[in-house]
């Protein structure tokens, strides 16, 4: 069970940005866009949008943001200034990214991430439709990202994506190696009464680096040349 999510952005000022937008969500594998009275969108946005300009032309355009957010089930405002006010008094507590994911990787919700105007952010009254405000660390001198680059940061948390393609060595090919490792610890005269101690150690190390069986016979063929060197 994961959440579905909704990227809204709430009258974007510059086309380019929303084309950037479209590529990260289609880099993430997120298709639910909707735009509240946004700039135009003519070459710039579709050139920034590279292979998601379907996704630019189709995401629904809507006037206000209650339009935008009526099906969804949790919104989070997104926000540079952590504890943003919604009033004079009172400020939101804003939670990372990281703490976003953790919170709602079990939940089977619509969750909508709202990214402000480039000028202005958000108005006093979308802040308080939000439930949550999502702030993205950054450095205390420089906290207020390009709208495109936040709404990356944070699809790229929300994605459950993982590198595919690595193979890992198998426990059978680790074996070999380990024993290869006892017979040059021999060969070399490691000392008797710390080999134990030494192989636990190095099986940690190995069993941690999630080695490619192609690092495993690379290590083989290094230990083979320092058994020839012996003898
Ligand atoms: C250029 S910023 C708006 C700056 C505006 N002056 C303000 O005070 O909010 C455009 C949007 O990017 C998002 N954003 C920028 N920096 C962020 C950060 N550090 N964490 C989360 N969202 C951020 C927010 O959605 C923000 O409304």
């Amino acid at each position: 069970m994961s959440p579905q999510i909704r990227i809204v952005l709430v009258e974007p000022l510059y086309q380019g940005n929303v084309g950037s937008v479209t590529r990260s969500m289609e880099n993430f594998g997120f298709d639910d866009l909707v735009l509240v009275n946004p700039c135009k969108l003519e070459g710039q946005a579709r050139a920034m949008s590279c292979h998601a300009s379907d996704l630019l032309e189709s995401a629904p355009k809507v006037d206000t943001l209650e339009e935008a957010i009526e099906d969804t089930d949790i919104v989070i405002g997104t926000s540079g200034i952590a504890g943003i006010k919604t009033d004079q008094h009172i400020r939101m507590p804003a939670y990372t990214p990281s703490e976003i994911r953790d919170k709602f990787r079990e939940t089977n919700g619509k969750i909508a991430f709202l990214f402000g105007r480039e000028d202005n952010g958000f108005t006093r009254e979308e802040l308080k439709r939000c439930d949550m405000i999502m702030t993205i660390p950054t450095s205390e001198k420089y906290p207020i990202m390009n709208i495109s680059h936040a709404a990356t940061v944070a699809m790229y948390e929300m994605s459950n994506l993982e590198i595919g393609e690595r193979p890992i060595a198998n426990g059978f090919d680790l074996q070999l190696l380990y024993d290869h490792f006892g017979q040059v610890l021999a060969d070399i005269k490691h000392p008797e009464h710390k080999m134990e101690k030494t192989s636990i150690m190095l099986k940690r190390i190995f069993g941690r680096a999630e080695l490619t069986p192609r690092e495993v016979q690379t290590l083989r063929g290094v230990l083979r040349d320092i058994q020839r060197q012996k003898k």
